[in-house]
């Protein structure tokens, strides 16, 4: 058999995925506790040649800081706005009043502390999504490519309406030879990124094959998806107009919201992340609602049938450990 870099660590790796989504404090000293810290990266990228998974990540050095306060730019007190009304999950101004209010009266349940919503980033090689991760996380680009091998993952700390909310941002392999790899780390995403070029067709084309690939491993109806043109800044005016145009039909299409982003020059990267974190935060507390409610006899949780697709999609939302 050829030697396939970063399957030994993707052998070792798939257990920590339930724990990790886990709402549940682990026992000191496990990965997953290290893993909470913000902006902790695993697997070791190498510092130059193709980003690799080079094992488990490093013991942390005396007492662990479990979780890092929330980073004073990751605060979001109202609903971040879409991009284009054509295609977005919904065109509400604000949160979900039933979200508002559960947060203000402190009803989340387990949203919050230490529930982690995943969000996996899919889509060709070379399309920039490291970049655009990396971009949100550390404010960096590099110019130079470097293949993602494997997968790869950055957690970012929110605090949305008054309440901590963590998102786990799963960059993964686009070249062919490392997707059985990466495929491994589709289950259990609350989201879906899909992220093209903007100045490459085929990349937009394939965007529907990359969405059926992630799906087979999740709940279409409980997942939120975002289809988003990235490199805006190598496309003119009239270039970027005439893109748009398809990438509207195809993100109608699959139900998906649509972002045009550019890492090299940050725009809308911020705001479209904000939105992921705020969308995924607003259906993970429909969903909870939904879940406390059907537990109190007579107290009828009601999703408005006028209400947009997420709020469809949050009512049908099943627990993760249902099959
Ligand atoms: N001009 C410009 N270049 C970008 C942008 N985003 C990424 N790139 C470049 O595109 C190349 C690929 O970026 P990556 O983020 O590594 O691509 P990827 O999708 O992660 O690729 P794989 O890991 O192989 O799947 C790099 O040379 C980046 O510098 C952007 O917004 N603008
Ligand atoms: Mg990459």
């Amino acid at each position: 058999m050829s030697h396939v870099p970063g399957l030994e660590s993707r052998r070792e790796a798939p257990p920590l995925l339930g724990p990790l989504l886990s709402p549940f404090p682990l026992p000191a000293g496990s990965w997953p506790r290290q893993m909470l810290r913000s902006n902790h990266r695993f697997p070791i990228t190498s510092s130059s040649g193709p980003r690799r998974l080079l094992g488990a990540p490093p013991k942390a050095a005396g007492k662990m800081n479990i979780l890092a306060p929330v980073r004073r730019d990751r605060v979001l007190a109202e609903l971040p706005q879409c991009l284009r009304k054509e295609a977005a999950l919904h065109v509400h101004k604000d949160f979900h009043p039933r979200v508002t209010s559960a947060c203000q009266e402190h009803r989340t349940g387990t949203v919050g502390r230490f529930k982690i919503s995943k969000v996996i980033v899919v889509g060709d090689l070379s399309v920039g999504k490291t970049c655009l991760i990396n971009r949100f996380c550390k404010d960096t680009f590099d110019k130079n490519y470097k293949a993602t091998i494997g997968v790869d993952f950055e957690m970012e700390r929110f605090e949305v309406l008054g309440v901590p909310f963590s998102l786990q941002l799963w960059d993964t392999a686009g070249q062919e030879r490392f997707k059985c790899i990466a495929s491994t780390y589709y289950r259990g995403a609350q989201a879906i990124i899909i992220v093209f070029n903007l100045n490459d067709v085929a990349s937009l084309e394939h965007t529907k094959q990359w969405l059926a690939d992630a799906l087979k491993e999740n709940d279409p109806s409980s997942v939120l998806l975002f289809l988003v043109g990235s490199k805006k800044d190598l496309s003119t005016p009239a270039q970027y107009a005439l893109m748009e145009k398809d990438a509207l039909k195809v993100a109608q299409e699959i139900k998906a919201e649509y972002w045009a982003v550019s890492s090299l020059t940050s725009e809308n990267v911020r705001e479209f992340f904000f939105r992921v974190a705020a969308l995924t935060f607003e259906a993970n507390v429909l969903a909870e609602l939904e879940k406390s409610g059907a537990r109190h006899i007579g107290d009828v949780v009601r999703i408005n049938s006028d209400d947009s697709n997420l709020y469809q999609t949050a009512s049908k939302k099943k627990p993760v450990c249902c099959p």
